[in-house]
């Protein structure tokens, strides 16, 4: 732990007192906050940009976690899970590069390499903006990372337990662009949250990407969990939509979820003792015969949901991850080595460039920030709900963070401000709004601004629409 004033590199820095020039703890004085881009089951996440000379100018996101129900703050074992995670580095792993803990209330702040993307949007953007799929390339390098990543973190010991593709980031311009990096590991294990249906907060954990072992009670479970959800994620990536989409049983507090197991079961079609001889032991599937044993499911068929033919590698890798019994399923390693990535398109270091010469480059919107919300996660918003637009329209999103230090209000043209030169963008955005003055609802555009960047954090999170070491294959690389 730290003294209190130790706010350099990756220390953990520890503050009892504010400073005395500023409502700001000290540890905060390092950062320039910028605004809240998201909350989720722990907490809020802020954006900040780094005042320092070493790295000034770079971009942070702050997770303030929230204080659990009792008060209790952060306890010592999950001060030892953060002092782990701190030696966690890889390219596929959001690097976690600063911890304060605030003494008085026993509050925790992370400190994260902040990226611009995550699956969440990208998938969103092409079902609701770009109206048609990802190309292959795309699809395969962001499965080819997210693979990277987790077979790291497994190596290590680390279970995620919660991926989905809000958890998948992507970088945004810079030398990274396009590298996706895993997020939220290990917190799991700190707050023991994923296996509780729901939050007590009101925020919907999803369970879209729970294994099924999870769901029927496993007391024990492995790293085939995280298997399980990379392949729902595999499976959304190829038909933007969530592939098991059950409603979540919100009253109670046990995993057992029938309706996404029963999701599950009309495609892959029932389990069987047969091909899953322990599923025999799990706690639901004994004490729910009348629902889960006595019901019949005919197999639909995952390749007619996915669109892939039963022989393709691509169907081959998405089936052996969707196994049944998590002692059958496809390791992270054994992914990785799949024919699948051997074949053309090979998956490559920028996911997020055209697959082909002349494809036009798909310009993802930048994450809204809501600059009306303060690191307490008061807001001060009393404007009634506006219509939210996502993808690139100015005037239809929250700031967004620049190049060169400040919010930009509203956003310049993203596909004049981050497209390399001479490629044209999907989607040029309206240039309705900008300008900053009154825009047609009478409100002053840059609290609208920030109102609508708060709105669609909020929809986000209730969005029914998603109604849903080496660089790939060693042998032959390709846009590195
Ligand atoms: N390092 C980061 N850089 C940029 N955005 C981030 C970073 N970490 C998290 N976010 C974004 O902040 C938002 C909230 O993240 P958070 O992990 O708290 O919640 P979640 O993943 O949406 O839900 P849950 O907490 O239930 O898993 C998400 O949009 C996420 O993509």
């Amino acid at each position: 732990m730290g003294d209190g004033n130790n706010t350099s590199g990756r220390g953990i820095a520890a503050n009892n007192t504010p400073s005395s020039n500023s409502e700001k703890p000290e540890w905060l004085q390092q950062y320039n906050l910028l605004g809240k881009i998201g909350e989720g089951t722990y907490g809020l996440v802020f954006l900040a940009r780094i005042k320092s000379a070493t790295n000034r100018g770079k971009c942070i996101a702050i997770k303030k976690f929230k204080q659990s129900k009792d008060g209790d703050g952060v306890s010592p074992t999950a001060i030892r899970e953060i002092m782990l995670l701190r030696e966690i580095s890889h390219e596929n792993v959001v690097k976690l590069v600063n911890v304060h803990i605030n003494h008085a209330d026993m509050s925790l702040y992370l400190a994260f390499d902040y990226a611009e993307y995550d699956l969440y949007e990208i998938i969103k953007h092409h079902r609701d903006k770009v109206n048609h799929a990802m190309n292959q390339y795309t699809v395969k390098s962001l499965l080819w990372q997210l693979l990277n990543g987790l077979n790291y973190l497994h190596s290590n010991w680390i279970i995620h337990r919660d991926l989905k593709p809000s958890n998948i980031l992507v970088m945004g311009e810079g030398e990274e662009q396009g590298v996706v990096k895993i997020a939220d590991f290990g917190l799991a294990r700190i707050y023991q949250a994923p296996l509780k249906p729901l939050s007590e907060n009101g925020v919907v954990v999803t369970i879209w990407y729970r294994a099924p072992e999870l769901l029927l009670g496993a007391k024990h479970y492995t790293s085939a969990v995280d298997m399980w959800a990379v392949g729902c994620i595999f499976a959304e990536l190829l038909t933007l939509k969530p592939l098991f989409q059950g409603a979540e049983a919100k009253s109670t507090p046990n995993p057992f979820q029938l309706d996404q197991l029963d999701k599950i079961f009309k495609i892959l079609g029932h389990p069987t003792l047969e091909k899953w001889p322990t599923l025999a032991s799990l706690p639901h599937w004994q004490s729910d015969v009348q629902h889960i044993q006595s019901h019949k499911y005919e197999n639909a068929g995952l390749h007619s949901v996915v669109h892939l033919s039963p022989k393709s590698p691509a169907f081959d890798l998405l089936s052996r991850m969707l196994e049944y019994d998590p002692r059958k399923r496809i390791t992270a390693a054994q992914a990785l080595e799949h024919e699948y990535f051997r074949i053309e398109p090979l998956p490559g270091r920028n996911a997020l460039v055209p697959s082909q010469p002349g494809e036009k480059i798909v310009n993802y919107p930048t994450r809204p920030v809501d600059q009306n919300t303060d690191f307490e996660g008061t807001t001060s918003i009393q404007q009634p709900p506006q219509p939210v637009s996502s993808g690139n329209v100015a005037g239809g999103m929250g700031a967004h963070v620049g190049r060169n230090g400040s919010v930009n209000r509203p956003m310049p043209p993203p596909s004049m401000q981050r497209m390399p030169q001479g490629i044209m963008a999907y989607n040029f955005p309206s240039q309705a709004g900008v300008g900053g003055g009154i825009n047609p609802g009478g409100m002053p555009m840059q609290r609208n601004l920030a109102a609508q960047a708060h709105q669609q954090q909020q929809l986000r999170r209730k969005d029914p629409g998603m109604g849903m070491t080496g660089y790939p294959p060693q042998q032959k690389s390709r846009r590195m």
